[in-house]
């Protein structure tokens, strides 16, 4: 299964989803400013693997420093992540993963051996950035295996399953997270009939999750945004699974744009809505979707990014928010690579973070 984000000799690749589905191209990131452009661009996309891509580009982005002293190598450091941290504001996986970083920093610093010249104590301290950047990507796979699992113990054999925008193997470190348990059922038998949302205007239920699908063999069908009431009202869906980019204490989730009509068309049919977030995505610094920091993008990605000819008149004003919130009562259930969590959120996904 193809993989976004991989590092190989100590160098940082990325699957440039841009170019998908036309293309698969992977392109080497080494300083920040490519790390930061890649994010912004959506070169790699999709909060957890924002999350790997981040961890392993700071790393990447110090691998080089000959920094005279830890003080001058921790301040070179900082600024990396801080500018890293500024490529896009909704995904909480971006700040998770940077801060973890700098966490491993001054725990490396501790480790080391203070007897040694700071050269060594400097390449052991890259050493374990890096093993801490792959760590990260390592846990989001299993997170990923273990999203499938708990999934897949809502759905039954021959589902129809609405999915909107992509929370794929393309978002994740490997297999997705709303995706999981479709390839799971698809190496099962399961037989899921799935409808992705082209979702506009980036069309990444178009462009990935339809591709990404269709190249392991999965029955998908590609319907656009203003379909899924109808396919929902014909019977054809039976769940809809959806993946998350930040979710409050209270469960509200931010998703691409889009999400929350889904929601309110699945609860209207009474269609089970599922929200997958690992923990990684779960804020509970966030009391509620009202504080999420929806990222909001340039116009011509609604005016003309996909289309041969002007499809709207020159210059016309936009609104191009490329997130909405889905407030937790229309959230059946929010599955977590710990389980499956149910309302009331506010109580149940602070007893899932710290067991209390
Ligand atoms: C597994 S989280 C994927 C999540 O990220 C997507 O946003 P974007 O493509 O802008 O990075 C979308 O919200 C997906 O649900």
């Amino acid at each position: 299964m193809i993989t976004p984000v991989k590092m190989e000799d100590s160098r940082l690749w990325i699957l440039d989803q841009s170019l998908l589905p036309g293309q698969e191209h992977y392109i080497e990131l080494r300083t920040k400013e490519e790390i930061w452009a890649a994010i912004k661009k959506l070169q790699v996309r999709g909060a957890p693997a924002i999350g790997v891509a981040a961890a392993y580009g700071l790393y990447r982005a110090v691998r080089d420093l000959e920094s005279a002293n830890f003080q001058d190598f921790a301040r070179d450091f900082h600024w990396a992540k801080e500018y890293i941290a500024t490529a896009r504001p909704t995904a909480v996986n971006l700040f998770w993963a940077l801060e973890r970083m700098e966490e491993r920093l001054y725990q490396l610093r501790e480790q080391a051996d203070a007897e040694t010249p700071w050269e060594e104590q400097r390449a052991f301290i890259k050493e374990g950035l890096f093993q801490e950047a792959d760590a990260i990507r390592r846990e989001d796979e299993q997170s990923c295996l273990a999203m499938g699992e708990h999934g897949l113990s809502l759905l039954k054999k021959g589902m129809g399953i609405l999915t909107h925008c992509n929370a794929g193997t393309l978002a994740t470190a490997k297999y997705g997270t709303c995706l999981a348990p479709i390839y799971l059922g698809q190496e099962r038998g399961y037989q899921f009939r799935v409808y992705a949302d082209e979702t506009r205007p980036l069309l990444q239920g178009a462009r990935l999750t339809a591709w990404e699908l269709s190249r392991e063999g999965v029955d998908v069908t590609l319907i656009c945004d203003n379909m899924a009431s109808t396919v929902m009202k014909q019977g054809l869906i039976d769940a809809v699974v959806v993946g998350c980019d930040r979710m409050a204490a209270n469960g509200d989730g931010a998703n691409k744009i889009g999400t929350s009509g889904v929601a309110i068309l699945a609860k209207e049919y009474g269609i089970p809505f599922y929200m997958f977030a690992p923990t990684s995505t779960i804020d509970l610094d966030t009391a509620s979707g009202e504080e999420i920091v929806i990222e909001e993008r340039d116009g011509d990605e609604i005016r003309s990014l996909w289309y041969k000819r002007p499809m709207a008149p020159e210059g016309i004003k936009t609104y191009n928010p490329a997130f909405d919130v889905t407030d937790h009562e229309y959230i059946t259930a929010v599955v977590t690579e710990k389980g499956i969590v149910r309302p009331p959120y506010q109580d149940s996904l602070r007893e899932l973070i710290h067991g209390i």
